[in-house]
């Protein structure tokens, strides 16, 4: 669970408030949407939630912790679990779709890593990961030769073998074409709740917010106008988010 109490954030020298008090509460199991218009400071919430960022004032508990007096090695355990997704997923591109979530497996061996070194145990176990996302028949394909979205299903068999508990995505539909931006929001939200993965993401599309998100927390200058369950916003609630 992560609770924001009036967390405030400027880019210094600018004095201009980026985040200006944003109060709110994410529970486990959810998946969030953050819409907004550009530049309304939805990447800057995401960062500061996910603890990759600092926040000048207001107080972010994490699981009951106090996020803002952890030290770095507190933070890393808060953070072990927790999985970041990008709008281009870091992947071999060289590398097959199997070979990069086998890849995963190995992080406490990052030399066997480094070299590929992949045992028939890890093979199997990866290729079990690659059904949960739907990509069995892509398994052999090199990164490079998928498409967006099945490189964002990569990252996500990924993010399962590391045993994620949260999973923070910036933007991971956009660049995608309508089909797999639906697909790649479907599987995130089945996954999520198969899992008991909490989700939290910035969207561009609020079409696809209202319909796979448990939440949408709705940003317009730096403050939360909307904070309400999934579902198709009414006018009044565009127009505070939107103008
Ligand atoms: N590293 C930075 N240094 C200075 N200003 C920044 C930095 N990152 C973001 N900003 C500014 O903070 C404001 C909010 O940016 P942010 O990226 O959070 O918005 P956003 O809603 O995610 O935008 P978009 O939808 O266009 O990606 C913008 O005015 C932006 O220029």
């Amino acid at each position: 669970m992560i609770i924001a109490r009036n967390i405030t954030k400027t880019y210094k020298p600018d004095p201009k408030e980026v985040l200006s008090k944003v109060s709110l509460q994410i529970d486990d199991g959810e998946f969030v949407a953050i819409v907004g218009g550009s530049g309304s400071g939805k990447t800057t919430l995401l960062r500061c939630l996910s603890l990759q960022d600092e926040w000048d004032s207001g107080q972010l508990i994490v699981n009951g912790k106090d996020a803002g007096k952890l030290g770095s090695i507190g933070k890393w355990g808060v953070r072990r679990r927790w999985v970041f997704i990008e709008e281009k997923p870091t992947l071999d591109l060289h590398a097959t779709a199997l070979k990069n979530v086998a890849r995963s497996l190995l992080f406490h061996s990052p030399i066997r890593a480094v070299a590929g070194l992949v045992s028939k145990n890890e093979h199997m176990e990866a290729m079990d990961y690659l059904e949960r996302v739907g990509l069995l028949d892509k398994a052999h394909q090199k990164a490079g030769q998928l498409s967006g979205g099945e490189r964002q299903r990569i990252a996500v068999a990924k993010a399962l073998v590391q045993g994620a508990t949260m999973i923070f995505a910036d933007e991971p539909v956009s660049g995608l074409d309508p089909t797999s931006a639906e697909s790649v929001m479907r599987d995130l939200k089945a996954i999520g709740k198969r899992e008991q993965i909490t989700i939290v993401a910035t969207l561009h599309r609020l079409d696809l917010a209202e319909r796979y998100a448990t939440r949408i927390l709705g940003v317009r200058e730096g403050r939360v106008v909307v904070d309400i369950p999934g579902r198709a916003l009414d006018e009044r609630e565009r127009g505070l988010i939107f103008g």
